[in-house]
């Protein structure tokens, strides 16, 4: 495939290592310095973009690809207030959005974990749910798009919790996320269920960045001849 790479940070570069290895061409690489060259003519030449920058970015990256015609590939965080307008966007356009907040097969099997735990856990009222992330002190965003992600699976299953803080929780219904930012942790993840008695905890952590590069590689492959919004359980048949 031609690839356009928006975004030439951490995960711009990881992908692009992947994406040549699976003999893939890239046609186009964007970052801040040459902002300009993001053109819908510059982006035709591409068969898909993948896109990896900051939350402020995310939704004027993704408008030019609809315009463009081109399949867009996203995995930046932060960005989902503006969710609904991203999506009109994309159906007005004919567009195709693969988003996820984590490309990694791992995390991807951690969700699934979580969504069982939380089944087996909705009538046990005497544990307490928290979460905990872990990222690189170079961060943006907190918490993580892939703890609102687990929260988010998590409320709609679980009775006991219908909301996330990342302060202490002023009611029982909250669950409290703890955000922590040191050195150059690719991104971990805990969920713990305690009680009096005991606790119980799930956890997921990223030895380096590949998985969510190689993650996204395949999405971009999946996306090829596909119209609308996709998703990570469309490419897992989790
Ligand atoms: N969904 C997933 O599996 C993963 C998602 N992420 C998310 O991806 C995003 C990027 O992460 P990293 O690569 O580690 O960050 P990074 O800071 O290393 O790279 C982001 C790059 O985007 C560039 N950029 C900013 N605005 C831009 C624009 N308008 N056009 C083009 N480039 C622009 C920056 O100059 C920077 O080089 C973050 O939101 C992070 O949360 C990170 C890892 C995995
Ligand atoms: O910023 C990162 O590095 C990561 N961000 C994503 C998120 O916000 O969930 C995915 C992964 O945890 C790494």
């Amino acid at each position: 495939m031609k690839i356009a790479l928006i975004g030439y940070g951490k995960m711009g570069k990881a992908i692009e290592a992947i994406a040549k290895e699976r003999g893939h061409e890239i046609v186009l690489t964007i970052d801040v310095n040459n902002q300009q060259d993001l053109t819908v003519e510059n982006l035709e030449k591409a068969d898909v973009a993948i896109e990896f920058t900051i939350p402020s970015s995310a939704l004027q990256n993704y408008l030019l690809c609809f315009d463009s015609g081109v399949p867009v590939v996203s995995g930046t965080t932060g960005w989902l207030e503006k969710k609904d307008e991203v999506l009109k966007a994309m159906q007005q356009k004919d567009g195709t959005f693969f988003y996820a907040s984590n490309f990694s097969l791992g995390v991807n099997l951690f969700f699934a974990l979580n969504k069982k735990l939380a089944e087996l856990m909705k009538n046990r009222s005497e544990y307490d749910i928290t979460m905990e992330e872990v990222h690189h002190t170079q961060k943006l965003d907190a918490p993580s798009g892939t703890a609102i992600t687990l929260a988010e699976d998590l409320f709609d299953i679980h009775p006991g919790k219908t909301s996330w803080t990342l302060e202490s929780p002023s009611q029982a219904e909250q669950m409290h996320i703890e955000a922590i930012r040191e050195g150059q942790v690719p991104g971990i993840h805990r969920i713990k269920y305690e009680s009096e008695i005991d606790y119980i905890e799930i956890e997921h952590s990223a030895k380096s960045r590949q998985g969510f590069a190689l993650g996204a590689v395949l999405a971009a492959e999946f996306s090829a001849g596909k119209k609308g919004l996709l998703s990570m359980n469309d490419l897992l048949n989790l």
